[in-house]
């Protein structure tokens, strides 16, 4: 048997939602710059749950879905407030509540199309509340009710502040979803579609997703930016820090991609963002240092940031905490795991690939008294 580490290089599945090819990214065929530039994050749900643009009315009829079961069980702002909140990590408590989900859904084992359709709109609309509410209950801030007359993006920094956002920062929140939405096969799109390819449930799909998530690898970078970020403290440090870590032999989060060789498309989005975000809020050193760290990496190791890098500094600068980032993350992929959940369903086969044995050759059982 031959291995490819990683799997590599494997196309394991068709897919008509997200493609990557010769480094440009489409959902359904549109540029990712073109639906940064132009598209709301709930068109690009969409989007990747219908495979078209809706028109006006579907629009509608989504946001109006979303907004109809944003609600959360009682049960689940209770369990919150069982949980060590001080210590918790937000990636743990959101995986744990997600699985909580699905034990108050009646419906969670129901297979058919329009049970796991509305199931999908559930979670999306629940994920934001889940998020906004265990941010607030580890402050000892009662959680806040979405508003019905703001969009997807205005209603989850409402949700974290009790404030309504600036234009800017809806403006800045709403194309980070839409960059972050779906992308390929990436490893908790993968883990979903192995998980709800034996016939789970779609909240046992989005659960495992989260935990794949969470990974400093995949979506928890994002985080780890921030704290390299924090410890480099200045852009006069940025050159010593960075250069001891290559040295070392460590790696630079927020830097390298399986797939992309000349770039993330996305990184350039956030890096403009990070650039007028730092500027407005009178603290421009996060950028410069993030443009100083991708120079170094860029030339010495030929590297090019990520969706990861740009964002730490784009969530920083919106005052949101550094351990949410990886959630937010999840609150836009979980759009792409449900619309692959989805098609996975529609076309099923169970997801088992082989391994190359490299253990002992065929052994006797010795009684334990023997050993
Ligand atoms: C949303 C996302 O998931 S985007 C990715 C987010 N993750 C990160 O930013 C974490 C940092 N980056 C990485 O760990 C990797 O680039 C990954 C995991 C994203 C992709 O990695 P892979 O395709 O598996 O490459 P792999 O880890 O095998 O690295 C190949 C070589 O590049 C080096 N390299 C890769 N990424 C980095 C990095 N960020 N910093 C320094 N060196 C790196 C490796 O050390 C390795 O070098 P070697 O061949 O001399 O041993
Ligand atoms: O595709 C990947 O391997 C990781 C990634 O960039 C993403 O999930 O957005």
């Amino acid at each position: 048997m031959s291995v490819t580490r990683g799997l590599e290089g494997v196309v394991a599945t068709t897919s008509s939602i997200s493609s990557i090819i010769d480094d440009t990214l489409t959902y359904v065929g549109y540029d990712i710059d073109d639906l940064a530039e132009n598209a709301s994050f709930e068109e690009v749900i969409y989007l990747l749950w219908h495979r078209k643009l809706p028109t006006k009315a579907q629009l509608e009829e989504l946001r109006d879905q979303l907004s109809a079961e944003a609600g959360l069980p009682q049960e689940v702002l209770d369990h919150f407030k069982m949980y060590p909140i001080k210590s918790v990590h937000p990636m743990a408590a959101l995986r744990t509540a997600v699985s909580l989900l699905g034990l108050y859904d009646d419906e969670a084992d129901e297979m058919s199309q329009e049970s796991n359709y509305m199931k999908a709109v559930r979670l999306q609309a629940k994920i934001p509340a889940l998020i906004t509410a265990f941010a607030r209950i580890r402050k000892g801030l009662e959680p806040i009710a979405p508003r019905k007359d703001l969009g997807f993006a205005a209603n989850f920094l409402y949700m974290l502040t009790g404030n309504e956002p600036e234009p800017i920062a809806i403006e800045a929140f709403n194309k980070a979803l839409v960059l972050h939405a779906d992308h390929e096969l990436n490893a908790s799109t993968f883990t979903a579609r192995v998980c709800v390819a034996t016939l789970s449930d779609v909240y046992s799909g989005v659960t495992a997703a989260i935990g794949a998530l969470k990974g400093p690898l995949h979506g928890g970078a994002n985080e780890a930016v921030m704290k390299m970020l924090s410890e480099i403290g200045s852009p006069d440090n940025v050159e010593a820090y960075v250069r001891g870590k290559l040295d070392n032999k460590e790696k630079i989060m927020g830097f390298g991609h399986r797939v992309y060789r000349k770039g993330d498309p996305r990184a350039k989005h956030l890096r403009e963002m990070s650039r007028k975000l730092t500027g407005l809020t009178g603290e421009p050193h996060w950028y410069d240092m993030s443009v100083k760290i991708e120079e170094i990496v860029t030339s010495e190791k030929n590297l090019p940031p990520n969706v990861d890098f740009y964002s730490a500094s784009v969530y920083h600068s919106l005052g949101i905490d550094h351990d949410l980032f990886t959630p937010i993350f999840a609150l836009s992929r979980v759009s792409g795991w449900l619309a692959h959940i989805l098609e996975q369903y529609d076309n099923n086969r169970l997801i088992r690939p082989r391994a190359d044995y490299t253990g002992p050759g065929m052994q006797k059982y010795i009684p334990i008294s023997a050993r």
